[in-house]
Formats: structure tokens, sequence, C-alpha cells
């Protein structure tokens, strides 16, 4: 096996493939050159994040290649089906950066509550004025203890955020396609733990109805899930995170509501126009942004690497059984 890990992997992951023998290129390949690259240096499995596009094209002219790992959870950018049709494997890690992910949700949730993304904006300009005026304005802000978080989708991020909810003392509500019932457990730093059984719901309305925090936790989805209709819906002055994948929201109803005072305050780690996101997304204080972090942290590339390097390690001794 060769691998090429053209969006970079951990050191972690790179001694675990190298111990077992394993060849690893850590060159970042151009997207028009990777092609030839893999085909010139008989590389048989290419590893990549959100950056290496995996598409048709670079299957068909890559008939060598045997696995595909995608360092992290959403595969949007792989053409999975068709690599699989192909007889490739495909592998992701689908629970190594959950945790990260939702503790930026609340990292924008808190920060949108208490106006910390406008503050860090604001304080540079110096003066008494300025200070206390600011100190005035960012007032109006809201402790999320006692409010109700309303996550949508309940994988293994919507699970995760729903666990720090709880533990800040937040009522819960979760929508689904259809309503599920899942077990949580909080796991308490003396070794104690606590479960929580939570059954989602289906129906939108009473889900917009009763949400303070929105958190959408879902793969990237072909219609918007967020939307002028839900907007309307919403309680006035609520609080929206986007970790998902642009697409999920529209960005343009979303500046729409918050200009009318709907929305409070959104948050985006991810855009439509990605990674290039629009000028008034930019430019509007309401929103709290960051270029698309969630799952970049050392622990989760961490635990992403040697999830990889495991999963590769144990298909190189399947194949040569
Ligand atoms: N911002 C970042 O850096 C990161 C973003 N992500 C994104 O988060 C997504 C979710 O990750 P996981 O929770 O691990 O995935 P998951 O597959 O464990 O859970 C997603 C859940 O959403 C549900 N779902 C799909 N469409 C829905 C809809 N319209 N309404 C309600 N529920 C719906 C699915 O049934 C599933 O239960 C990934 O697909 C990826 O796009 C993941 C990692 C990092
Ligand atoms: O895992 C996912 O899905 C993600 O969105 C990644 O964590 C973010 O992309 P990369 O930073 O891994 O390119």
């Amino acid at each position: 096996m060769k691998v090429l890990a053209n969006d970079g992997i951990s050191k972690a992951g790179e001694n675990a493939l190298k111990q077992a023998g394993i060849e690893i290129l850590d060159n970042r390949v151009a997207q028009d050159h990777v092609i030839n690259f893999i085909n010139d240096n008989n590389v048989t499995v290419l590893l990549v994040r959100s950056a290496t596009k995996v598409r048709q094209d670079l299957i068909d002219a890559c008939p060598g290649l045997k696995i595909i790992g995608r360092g992290g959870i959403g595969m949007d950018n792989i053409d999975v089906e068709y690599a699989r049709s192909k007889g490739i494997k495909v592998i992701n890690t689908p629970t190594a950066s959950s945790k990260s992910v939702a503790e930026l949700v609340f990292g924008h949730f808190i920060s949108l509550a208490r106006f910390l993304h406008e503050s860090n904006r604001l304080m540079p300009l110096e003066g008494e004025t300025h200070f206390n005026a600011m100190k005035k304005s960012f007032s109006n802000a809201h402790e999320l203890s006692e409010k109700t978080l309303g996550v949508i989708g309940f994988g293994s991020i919507g699970q995760e955020v729903v666990k720090i909810g709880i533990a800040l003392g937040m009522k819960i509500t979760v929508l689904t396609r259809s309503p599920k019932t899942e077990v949580l457990t909080l796991n308490f730093f003396d070794g104690q733990s606590v479960n929580f059984e939570i059954t989602s719901t289906n129906d939108m309305e009473a889900f917009l109805k009763d949400a303070d925090f929105i958190s959408i936790n879902t793969p990237k989805t072909n219609e918007y899930i967020l939307d002028t209709p839900q907007f309307e819906k919403m309680k006035d002055g609520v609080y929206i995170v986007n970790t998902a994948r642009g697409g999920v929201i529209n960005e343009v109803a979303l500046i729409d509501f918050i200009e009318s005072g709907k929305v409070a305050g959104a948050a985006l780690d991810v855009f439509e126009n990605e990674p290039n996101p629009e000028l008034p997304l930019l430019m509007n204080p309401a929103l709290s942004l960051s270029p698309h972090i969630g799952g970049n942290t050392v622990d989760a590339q961490e635990k992403i690497g040697i999830e990889l390097a495991e999963q590769i390690i144990k298909l190189q001794k399947e194949t040569i059984r």
C-alpha cells in the first residue's frame, strides 16, 4: 500500500501507518495534478479532508486506487457511491470530531448571547464614552440556562450538542425526519455518569415554536432546512448556529430576518459560497463567523489520524489474508 495524505494527517496517524510498514506521502498536490501524481507514484490509498475533491473523473482516471479515506465526517467532497460501485473502499472517521464541533456550537452560542464577537471587533476603539456605550448596548444579553436548545439532526454531533445543553441546564427539543429515542450518557470527571432519554419530534412547527437556541447538525441537504417559512415560525429573538454545511440554511433569508429583529444573532462555520463567504455575511455585526473549524482541534485531528490509520491497517491485513 502507498498512501497519499493530500490534505495532511496528524503525526500520530502518520506514525501508526509507518510502523505498520505502510509508505506515506504527505505531498500537498494541487487538485489539477492529483490524478497524475497518483498514477505516477502508484498511490493505492488517497486520504483527504475537505479540500481535495474526489469526483468521478479522478476515480475513473486512477484505476490503481483501492481506498479513499476522509479524515472527518462529511463526505460531500467525494463521489462515495460511484467509488464504491468501482470496488473502492471509502472510509471516514464518524465520531472523532463530534465533541470538537459540539464545543464550537456553544462557543458561538455564548459569543452571540453575550456579544463577545462584537465586543472583540469594537474594543480596540478607545475612549470612555465608547466603552460605556458598548457596555450599555451589550446589556441586552442572555443566559443559556433554562432556555430551550433546539437541535436539528440527532446523529453523533447533534447528540454531543444536546449533552452540553443538558449540562448547562437547558431544556431540550430535537428535530429529526422521523421521531426517535436515544439514551445519552453524561460522563463526569469523578467517574459517575447519568443517562438521559431524549425523544425527538418531526413536527417542525412545534420545534420552531419552542427553540430559543437552534443548532443545525445534519449532513449537506439538497434543499434548505431553514428558509423563509421556517424563519417566520421561529420565536422572536432566536439564536441560530450552523456548523453543518452551507446550503442547509438560506443565507439571504437569514440576513433578512436578522434585519427584521426576528433572529437576535446567528453564527456560521460553513457557507453556501465556501471558501468565499458573501460580503453581507462578513459585514453583519449580528453574525459570529468562523472559517469551517468545527473539527479543527488538535484533539480531533489526532483522533482522526489514528482512526484512519487503524482502518487502513485493518484493510491491509484483510487484503493480505
Ligand atoms: N463544521 C465542521 O467542521 C464539521 C461539520 N460537520 C458536518 O456535520 C454533519 C453531521 O455530522 P454527524 O452528526 O456526525 O452526522 P450523523 O450522520 O451522525 O448525523 C446526522 C443526522 O442528521 C439527520 N438528518 C439528515 N437530514 C435531516 C433533516 N432534514 N432533518 C433532520 N435530521 C436530518 C440524519 O438522519 C442523521 O441522524 C456532517 O455531515 C458534516 O456535514 C462534521 C464535522 C465537522
Ligand atoms: O468532518 C467534516 O465533515 C468537516 O467538515 C471537517 O471537520 C472540516 O473540514 P476539514 O477542516 O477537515 O477540511
